[in-house]
């Protein structure tokens, strides 16, 4: 059957700030407090969904969730009037009103893990939603954004959304930031490569400075309610080394698309090996290896270079989406543009201003969830959330009209922007054809 790669970008929040509040994190921890821009980062990420599909991507936005969460203040025994329960909380604990206020959903990478109906048992396109459960404010991401994505495929001959997996660390799931898909059509079955940071029953090596999220038992599960064949699924461990060094997720060293593998050469446990089964089982299978005296582990955090994404370019061959810091980098920049040169799969790079995400380690690749569809199956979308000029244009004058342009911590506690929160996201459910899908409209 043929089919292609369409992206579902996060579409920022309104209360899109730097708490610090991920821990390994190295960009979260290093902007905490500064002030953002949450108007202009919004306008970043449509800018990039809008240049995608200029150029023929089929592109979909995942609206945000809503911030700040009474609802969880409240089961963390906030109470009194949602102004009084803001109040409260700012006072008690800042840093719990920051994660109760989180923009972090924008980071659609990690909304869920994909499996395209190709390679699923009942022809039916999986998705997990991700627990995300090392870190309490994107922990609470998971049940809206079942919501969501059930308002987005919502078509269940087509689609299977399955809840996140049990809400504990030996289940710790981060979604397709932790996943890659290889084979040559997209419409083929193909292999499905899951990567953990450790073994939830702590054996095997494991990271010592910061915390590995994804365990090896969760991919397991995923793999299992996705309906895979043993035979396409492979299943590696991340460096612990590179997790010390602030690799997270494993797309901040490593990104795939189709046949092309792109990533460090410290990236996995036993990377060779790995290597050699993906030959074994992709025909055609384009590695390519960045080793250290190239880029650092660190230039590679730093720059966000694998944190792009890969896409099949019109013309053949594959187009490489960056971000600004990877341009901004001499030795980085230079790497890229010789590869582009020496005649390898990557043919461009495109390279775009996200920096309001990336302050909070979130590059191009983070924004983006990518689904391989049939044409069928994107028949069965949602079609108000398919990018077109007329949505972009609906929605820059949406954020224009609700957006403030500049947020610190301490305007959380603003009953106001609670209220503009609510009137944003109520006017964006009508224009993206979602229903009451928040709490407060309910
Ligand atoms: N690599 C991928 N796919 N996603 C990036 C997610 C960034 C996100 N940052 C944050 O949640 C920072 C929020 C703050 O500190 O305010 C995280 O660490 O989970």
């Amino acid at each position: 059957m043929k089919a292609f790669e369409a992206n579902f970008d996060g579409l920022v929040g309104l209360t899109h700030h730097y708490a610090g509040l991920s821990f390994g994190n190295e960009a979260s921890t290093r902007n905490q407090l500064q002030p953002s821009n949450p108007r202009l980062a919004a306008k970043q990420g449509l800018l990039k969904m809008k240049a995608l599909a200029d150029m023929g991507y089929v592109q979909g936005v995942i609206p945000p969730h809503e911030r700040p969460n009474i609802p969880l203040l409240r089961q963390l025994g906030y109470s009194g009037t949602d102004e009084q329960v803001l109040a409260r909380a700012a006072q008690h604990s800042p840093q719990l009103l920051s994660a109760a206020s989180s923009a972090s959903a924008m980071w659609v990478a990690n909304a869920a893990t994909v499996s395209p109906s190709a390679d699923s048992a009942d022809g039916r396109v999986h998705f997990t939603v991700a627990n995300l459960n090392n870190k309490f404010h994107r922990a609470i991401e998971a049940p809206e954004t079942a919501d969501l994505l059930r308002a987005i495929f919502r078509d269940p001959q087509h689609f299977s959304v399955h809840d996140a997996l049990p809400q504990v660390g030996l289940f710790g799931d981060e979604g397709a930031a932790n996943h890659n898909r290889f084979g040559a059509d997209y419409g083929d079955a193909g292999v499905q490569l899951f990567i953990y940071g450790r073994d939830g029953q702590q054996q095997g090596a494991a990271p010592a400075r910061y915390p590995a999220r994804q365990t090896r038992e969760a991919s397991d599960a995923v793999a299992r309610l996705h309906q895979l064949e043993n035979s396409r699924t492979l299943f590696a461990q991340q460096n612990p080394a590179v997790i010390d060094q602030g690799v997270f997720h494993n797309d901040v060293i490593a990104v795939s698309n189709q046949q092309v593998f792109f990533c460090h050469e410290e990236a996995f446990v036993d990377q060779p090996q790995l290597l050699q089964q993906l030959a074994e089982r992709v025909p055609g299978f384009q590695p390519i290896v960045v080793p250290r005296e190239k880029v650092s582990v660190n230039d590679a955090v730093n720059t966000y270079l694998f944190n792009s994404q890969l896409l099949r370019h019109p013309d053949g061959g594959m187009l490489l989406v960056l971000p600004e810091e990877s341009r901004q980098h001499e030795g980085v920049w230079h790497y890229l543009t010789e590869l582009v040169e020496n005649g390898g799969p990557i043919r461009e790079l495109k390279v775009f201003d996200l920096r309001e995400s990336m302050y909070n380690g979130g590059g191009p690749a983070c924004l983006r969830l990518r689904v391989v569809l049939t044409e069928a199956e994107r028949q069965a979308v949602n079609p108000a959330v398919l990018m077109n000029d007329r949505l972009f244009t609906t929605l820059n004058s949406w954020v224009d009209r609700h957006y403030r342009d500049r947020l610190t911590q301490a305007d959380l506690a603003d009953p106001q922007l609670l209220r503009e929160g609510r009137t944003a996201l109520d006017e964006l459910t009508q224009l993206l054809d979602l229903g009451s899908v928040y709490a407060f409209q309910r």
